[in-house]
């Protein structure tokens, strides 16, 4: 084990056992935007204690080092301790939550698939490691890309843990959907219900507004009196959408950062301890066959979370346009299961 000393604090209040949460890439940029907050209680909610396992590669743990100084320089009531590691198997041991960050990310001029290959092999060892010592409630959201694929890869060589417990963040194309169709519609973000994305977290994904609805309205009616008819969902909404990660990585030079954290911390919070009463969330779950796609494929689908479980909103009524979308992105899916087979990646659950 290659931990730095731990600091635990014996005076800080004990309301349950703490969850031990393992952040991969602790010292990227999503990794130190997300490790702050989820000390402060917007990860598993303000009645559950946290010790953060920061797992970063040799050469950038002296920085993760760093970072762990300053979570303790928080004096976060809910931070029992912090441990840096190098080594994936120390820290996933006894892990309740794996924030799967550490990748490659996307620079300029990239397709996700080219991360493909620069990517994957991250995820087999870690879903080894988790295999082996995770906590029996393990659950992890995959940020890094392309995290669909990536969350099949771990999920594949973690045979001993459900398939269901590996997910993938779409929460931040859930949030720029929601958020481009307040804009759209002049609509308080609060007033926004029944967006979901399908597919996958790419160009290819369906951002669907055929179930949403703008203060209990139907929002392709809400937006058609505005004069914004299909063809403004068609040729505006859904690329403004699932193209809003280039956009960010051009206008800002970099890819997305602290929107990323929020959605992962969002998506975590929401799996433990519920969505709304009355709205879904948008999370990439293994599918099990809902609306034709594939047994097993990490996909976005709609979902309500209840009792720590994630539940595909089911009998949906999808249109020919919105299955055809789904159609596309759950073949990407496919196509990039199938590379990461031939490069050899995947385990011994399929
Ligand atoms: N799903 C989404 O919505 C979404 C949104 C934004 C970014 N991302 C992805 O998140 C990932 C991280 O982005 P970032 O901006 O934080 O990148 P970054 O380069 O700032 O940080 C990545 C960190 O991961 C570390 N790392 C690499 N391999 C590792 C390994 N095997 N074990 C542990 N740590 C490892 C690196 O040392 C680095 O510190 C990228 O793949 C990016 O494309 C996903
Ligand atoms: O698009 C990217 O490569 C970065 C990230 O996945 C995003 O959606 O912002």
């Amino acid at each position: 084990m290659t931990a730095s000393g731990p600091h635990s604090r014996p005076d800080a209040p004990r309301r349950s056992r703490p969850a031990t949460v393992t952040v991969t890439g602790a010292a990227g940029q999503i990794g130190y935007a997300t490790v702050f907050r989820a000390a402060a209680g917007d990860l598993l909610g303000p009645d559950t204690p946290i010790r953060l396992h920061l797992l970063e590669l040799p050469q950038a743990r002296r920085a993760a080092e760093g970072t762990a100084l300053e979570l303790q320089d928080g004096a976060f009531p809910l931070l029992e301790g912090v441990e840096v590691f190098d080594d994936a198997d120390a820290a996933f041991d006894g892990a309740s939550v794996g924030l799967l960050i550490g990748a490659r990310p996307r620079s300029q001029g990239m397709e996700r698939a080219d991360l493909l290959e620069a990517n994957a092999g991250i995820f087999s060892v870690q879903g080894r490691a988790v295999n082996r010592g995770a906590a029996e409630d393990f659950r992890a959201v995959v940020v890094g890309n392309p995290a669909n694929t990536n969350a099949y890869i771990a999920a594949s060589h973690a045979p001993d843990v459900p398939r269901e417990r590996f997910t993938a963040l779409t929460r931040l194309d859930h949030h720029r959907a929601v958020a481009q169709l307040a804009e759209a519609t002049g609509a308080r973000v609060a007033e926004i219900r029944g967006v979901a994305i399908w597919g996958n977290h790419s160009a290819s994904q369906y951002p669907d507004l055929t179930h949403a609805t703008v203060a209990s309205r139907p929002a392709l009616e809400v937006l058609a009196e505005q004069g914004l008819g299909l063809d403004w969902v068609d040729r505006t909404f859904i690329p403004r959408v699932a193209g809003r990660g280039a956009e960010i990585i051009d206008v800002r030079g970099g890819s997305s950062v602290a929107s990323a954290a929020h959605a992962a911390l969002c998506h975590v919070r929401d799996w433990a301890l519920g969505t709304p009463a009355d709205t879904w969330t948008s999370m990439a779950v293994p599918s099990d066959g809902s609306y034709g796609v594939p047994e097993g494929l990490v996909s976005s689908f709609p979902v309500v979370c209840r009792d720590g479980r994630a539940g595909i909103v089911p009998d949906l009524a999808l249109d020919d346009f919105s299955r055809t979308r789904l159609e596309r992105s759950v073949r990407e899916l496919e196509e990039e299961r199938e590379a990461v087979q031939q490069l050899g990646l995947l385990g011994p659950r399929r």
